[in-house]
Formats: structure tokens, sequence, C-alpha cells
């Protein structure tokens, strides 16, 4: 299986004296789609947020591609040490969030090659030719030149996943990709996660899906306020959950 793109171990976070994460460990092998649900306000997206260090947390040890990110100070005060790991980790694990987050004053292209030509450095000519391949991926070609507000919720957040390839990251982290989008929208989103999962993309994924998380992950996490209740592949998960805590969730989401 190799090194894992993403390992956490015994994971603390809390803001201020509200504990949200209490020690959880999530492990997401190279090519492997790991979903995370439960109920609003169980940790997903504070646990999502971790992995590529968005926020911090009290305890516990993220490792990505093996290398543990060094800490700096003890509990609330714990922080990475090192920026320029920082910069690395996060540049490597690209976010698609619920709200597509496309800046209103650039092209769809432009918004796509932004950070590989800012951030990462990288050749304008190169990074265009990229840029335009992930548009024809995920199915919007032709919204190059539009502006976001041009295009429908299911375009941007297309649009939006074609910038976070155009990073080439390592892995994908997908915080409730398809909630602000109307049911017909939905689909086309899905369509697109799908594909990605099918072509052995590493992702972690946040979603109230349940179908999206049954179809496309490897592996399925579901957490209760902070813990992990209960986790396995997505055929026990949903076919023969074990408590009685996420046969509840799975009714409740049906
Ligand atoms: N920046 C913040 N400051 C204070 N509390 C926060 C912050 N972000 C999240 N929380 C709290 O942490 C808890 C977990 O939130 P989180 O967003 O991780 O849950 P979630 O499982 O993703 O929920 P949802 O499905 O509603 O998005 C909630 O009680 C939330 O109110």
């Amino acid at each position: 299986m190799g090194t894992p793109v993403i390992e956490i171990r015994g994971l603390h976070k809390a803001y201020g004296s509200l504990e949200v994460l209490k020690g959880v460990d999530l492990t997401a092998p190279r090519g492997h789609v790991v979903s995370l649900i439960g109920s609003s306000g169980s940790g997903k997206s504070t646990l999502l947020r971790c992995c590529n260090l968005l926020e911090d947390s009290q305890q516990g040890e993220i490792r990505f591609e093996g290398e543990a990110v060094r800490w700096k100070g003890e509990g609330l005060n714990r922080h990475p040490a090192d920026r320029a790991q920082v910069t690395r980790i996060r540049t490597n694990l690209s976010m698609v969030f619920q709200q597509f987050n496309l800046w209103s004053h650039m092209t769809i292209l432009q918004n796509v090659m932004e950070a590989p030509v800012t951030v990462l450095k990288r050749d304008p000519g190169e990074v265009e030719a990229k840029a335009r391949e992930y548009l024809a991926k995920v199915g919007i070609a032709d919204k190059a030149d539009a502006w976001p507000a041009m295009l429908s919720g299911g375009q941007q957040q297309r649009a939006a996943i074609a910038r976070a390839l155009c990073m080439e990251p390592r892995a994908l982290l997908f915080d409730e990709p398809t909630s602000a989008l109307d049911p017909e929208l939905e689909q086309e989103v899905i369509r697109v996660i799908k594909a990605l999962a099918e072509e052995g993309r590493t992702m972690i994924l946040v979603t109230h899906d349940m179908k999206l998380a049954a179809d496309c992950s490897d592996h399925v996490i579901f957490l209760h306020q902070g813990l992990i209740e209960e986790e396995g592949p997505p055929e026990r998960v949903f076919g023969a959950p074990q408590t009685a805590r996420l046969r509840g969730f799975l009714s409740a989401t049906a």
C-alpha cells in the first residue's frame, strides 16, 4: 500500500473550551477515497481543515507522505513550526469548498491558472495548457473566458475542481462540494467526483450525500461528537452498520 498521503493519529482540536475533535485517527492511502460522514457539528469539516493545516490542533500527529508536521508550543498555543513545510503540504492538498470561492474579478481560466503561476511559479504557457485540459475534463472547456457570475452553481463548482486539479496535488480535499447546489446541478458535480475516484485519485470527502459516499469511497468514517463512532469499507458501513448511532444516522438521512 506504500506510505499514506495523509496519516493522522490521536488528533485533538478545541475552539476555546469547545472540544471538537477528541482523539481522531485518519489514514488516506494513495489512490483511496476516504469519506467523512456524521451529523452537523460532529467535526467533519474541522478534521478536513486540520489535514491541510488550515486549522491548528492541540494534540496528535499529522503526517504528509510520511513526513511528520513539526510543531512549536503546546495546547492552544501549538502551531506548525515550519512555514515552508506548511506551504508544501497545503499546496499538495488542494481543497474544494462548499461555496466554490472563485475570484469574481478573474475569468474562469485565470481562476484556474492563478495559484500554479503565482504560488508554484510554474510557466504560464504550460499552466494555461494544463488549465484548459482540466476545464475540458470537468466539461466546461467552453467557459474558459467567462466570468464566474455567468456560470451556474454546478459549473462554478466544476471550475473550482479544475482549479484544484491544476495544482497537481497529491490529494484533493472536498468540503461538502454539493451542499450549495440544486439537486439537478448536484448530479453534474457528483459525476465529476466519481470520475476522479475511478481514476484513482487520493481524496478526502466530507459529504451529506450518503449515495456519493457509498458509491465512491474506499473507506468511510462516521464521526459523532468529535470521535470516530464507526468506520470501515462502504459496504459494511452502509450495508451492515454495527452501532445504534450509525443505524439511527443512516435512517435519518435516508
Ligand atoms: N471557527 C470556529 N470557531 C468556533 N467554533 C467552531 C468553529 N468552526 C467550527 N466550530 C464548531 O465546531 C463544531 C464542529 O464543526 P464542524 O464544522 O467541524 O462540523 P461538521 O461536522 O462539519 O458540521 P456540518 O455538517 O454542519 O458542516 C461545531 O460545534 C461548530 O460550531
